[in-house]
């Protein structure tokens, strides 16, 4: 059976695996530096086979794919550089950040296989193998960034492969143009929101009616504050050059704003506005999957097949709306989970209480 290498099974890594376990005919083996997550990854079902050694995990494997934090990558191809890899094989990783990692392995003229950059467009501020899900990937734009000289037989058999796996929109793009682009949508509103909670949380060392009423749009606003500190830490250190750029444009228009409130100026602080909802309206829609959706709710479930008409007939005749129901694990040997998802956090909150209710355990984004 062909091989694929998964290396680091934490949230990322964890859910490609999954992907590649459950939609390809793969043998999934897995690495990791946590011996817990090897045994967590082992336990749930997510890899076939686990290794506490590089060389075991991609001997043989014809796509291996790095999941490890973007400052940690670099060191990890170094060690693929010295190891014996299956000739022909292909090595992806999930990065947020491409250009770096592109330009390192472009270096390696002794790496046994084709590198080629990938970045899923979808996650959480979750981290670990505990986190990975299936479903993840599904609908969500997934950069490639092969180099011109990458062979396009490469390209399309990893984008093929990936396509199938994780349901995922697969799209092109040149590494330095993807980093600008994640720079303005994902690394810049990370360091915004980071920033407006720190702020916030300096008023509330002295008051702590600030932390109180933060309840709603604050605690929307800045969900992606609660990500991963070391993994964001690497993120701006790779890419650097874009994220100073952008946080320079950032900057100029605080001032932009600030000077018009100072002057009073009615119709530019009204402009600045107008042009953000006009925009706002303007993104494409929120496709499943795209963003992990806001309101879902986890439910152990024994048996599947018909739990699942029990739980929708439940919420059914409560009247909550279901907007999606999926099964994120299915071993026969072990309890299930229910994943659903709905469009409101009223919805969410009611069908959280009559579940309970009836006995069953449920979890959310929270727990
Ligand atoms: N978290 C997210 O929402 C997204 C993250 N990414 C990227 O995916 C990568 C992984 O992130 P997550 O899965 O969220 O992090 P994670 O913290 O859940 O998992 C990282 C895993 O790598 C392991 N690891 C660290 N150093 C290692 C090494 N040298 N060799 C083997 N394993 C090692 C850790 O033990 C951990 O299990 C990062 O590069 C991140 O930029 C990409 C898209 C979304
Ligand atoms: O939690 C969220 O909304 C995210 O922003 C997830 C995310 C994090 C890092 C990425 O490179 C891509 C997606």
């Amino acid at each position: 059976m062909a091989k694929a290498a998964v290396l680091g099974i934490g949230l990322i890594g964890g859910s490609l695996a999954l992907c590649l376990k459950e939609r390809t005919s793969l043998e999934v083996h897995g690495f990791d530096t946590s011996e817990e997550s090897i045994r967590l990854a082992e336990a749930a079902g997510v890899i076939h086979r686990g290794h506490q050694s590089l060389e075991s995990a991609v001997q043989g494997a014809e796509y291996i794919f790095l999941a490890v934090p973007v400052g940690t990558a670099p060191r990890l191809l170094d060690r693929l550089a010295e190891l014996p890899l299956q000739t022909g094989c292909i090595i992806s990783d999930v990065g947020s950040t491409k250009e770096e990692i592109v330009n390192y392995a472009e270096g390696f003229s002794q790496l046994g296989g084709t590198f080629i950059g990938g970045h899923p467009m979808a996650g959480s501020h979750r981290s670990g193998v505990q986190a990975a899900q299936s479903l993840l990937f599904e609908n969500a734009y997934y950069v490639l960034t092969p180099l011109p000289e990458t062979p396009l037989a490469e390209v399309q058999r990893l984008s093929g492969l990936l396509e199938r796996a994780t349901r995922a929109r697969l799209v092109i793009m040149a590494p330095e143009h993807h980093d600008r682009v994640v720079g303005a949508i994902s690394h810049l509103p990370h360091i915004v929101a980071a920033a407006l909670v720190n702020q916030v949380a300096g008023y509330n060392a002295s008051n702590e009616w600030f932390h109180r009423l933060a309840a709603g749009g604050f605690r929307d606003l800045t969900r992606v504050a609660a990500s991963h500190p070391l993994m964001w830490r690497d993120i701006l250190l790779s890419n650097r050059k874009a994220v100073l750029g952008l946080l320079q444009d950032w900057s100029d228009e605080m001032d932009e704003i600030r000077k018009a409130v100072a002057a009073g100026d009615h119709d530019q602080i009204e402009s600045f506005f107008r042009r953000a909802k006009e925009a706002r309206e303007g993104l494409p829609e929120r496709r499943k999957g795209v963003i992990l959706p806001a309101y879902e709710l986890y439910v152990d479930v024994p048996d599947i097949p018909g739990v699942i008409g029990r739980v929708a007939c439940l919420l059914g005749d409560k009247g909550v709306n279901l907007r999606n129901i999926g099964v994120m694990e299915n071993r026969e040997d072990r309890a299930g989970v229910l994943r659903l998802v709905f469009n409101t956090g009223a919805e969410l909150e009611k069908a959280k209480r009559y579940l309970t209710e009836s006995g069953y355990q449920v979890f959310d984004m929270e727990s």
